[in-house]
């Protein structure tokens, strides 16, 4: 397999996932996709972005096989996904659906966090231990006996995020996290990216949410009428112009105010209230009284 070069430390690492030059067209003729390029490493949060039916999923169903390409290739860890069986690939690529309730379907939470382990063919005392450590990451373990769908939506979400974390893929993919989740539930999805982050998963979220980029803070793919039209830092993409209006999005509105006061220094984006405060407190502004209004 050929090496690639990562833009920053010069060290040649294969990337984890490679998309080379995929197009995927629907029967009935619909290019969903067309021509991407695409290259994710260890240790990666990478949000994709676009308006609808620009192909945000499309092109993540790629990564757990759900679908192939119609043209071009993606290997995950170093695999064809043409040629490996779904089983395989959802060892590595954890997909977590936007409805929880697509992928609930068992009476209990504590079958429910079992059921991708067993679907693997885990030996009992490994599907134990995972599971285990998922219910003492969420917090599960006073649900255990509940249905899954007397829980609220939120829950729900947690639910079907812990019995991913049991599988332990390398890769987690979140379609719209915070969508249909209280103020809670977002904050608790920021969390839950950092923490998968922290165990050393690679994090692919969907999302419609800047607010939740900017928290992350992550690299930012765009996605426009099929096709890839930015990649890079969520701070370059920001403050694109450009490529915000091509595709139709706003910026967070934090970054929206920075950009139109001149106090603050033009060569920045800033993406959360918490880096605006923080340049003014290295910057002495005090004719702007940093501190929350009585
Ligand atoms: N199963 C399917 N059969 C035919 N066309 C499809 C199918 N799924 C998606 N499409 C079409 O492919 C294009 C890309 O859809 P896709 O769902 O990938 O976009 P998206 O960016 O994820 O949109 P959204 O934000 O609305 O979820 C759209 O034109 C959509 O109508």
């Amino acid at each position: 397999m050929q090496k690639q070069v990562r833009p920053t430390g010069g060290i040649e690492v294969n990337p984890y996932i490679s998309v080379k030059n995929v197009s995927h067209v629907y029967p009935g003729g619909v290019k969903a996709i067309q021509d991407i390029n695409l290259d994710i490493h260890e240790g990666e949060v990478v949000a994709i972005l676009g308006s609808n039916g620009s192909g945000k999923t499309t092109l993540v169903k790629h990564f757990n096989g759900l679908l192939t390409p119609t043209t071009g290739e993606i290997t995950i860890g170093g695999l064809n996904t043409k040629k490996e069986k779904i089983a395989k690939l959802s060892s590595l690529v954890g997909y977590v659906f936007q409805n929880p309730n697509h992928q609930t379907f068992l009476p209990t939470v504590g079958q429910e966090l079992a059921y991708g382990c067993k679907n693997l063919k885990m030996d009992d005392e490994e599907i134990e231990t995972r599971v285990q450590k998922a219910i003492e990451i969420f917090e599960l373990e006073d649900q255990l006996e509940d249905n899954p769908f007397d829980l609220n939506s939120s829950q729900r979400k947690e639910v079907a995020m812990a019995s991913i974390m049991a599988v332990s893929p390398k890769v987690i993919v979140l379609d719209e996290p915070t969508t249909g989740q209280d103020h809670k539930g977002c904050k608790r999805v920021l969390e839950l990216v950092k923490m998968f982050k922290e165990h050393g998963h690679i994090v692919v979220l969907i999302t419609h949410d800047m607010h939740l980029i900017g928290e992350l803070n992550c690299r930012t793919v765009v996605m426009n009428q099929s096709q890839k039209i930015a990649d890079d830092h969520a701070k370059v993409v920001f403050s694109d112009k450009s490529i915000m209006e091509e595709a139709g999005l706003q910026p967070p509105q934090i970054t929206t105010f920075a950009n139109q006061i001149s106090h603050f220094d033009s060569n920045q984006t800033y993406l959360t209230v918490d880096s605006i405060l923080e340049w003014m407190d290295s910057n002495q502004k005090e004719a702007v009284k940093v501190g929350s209004r009585s």
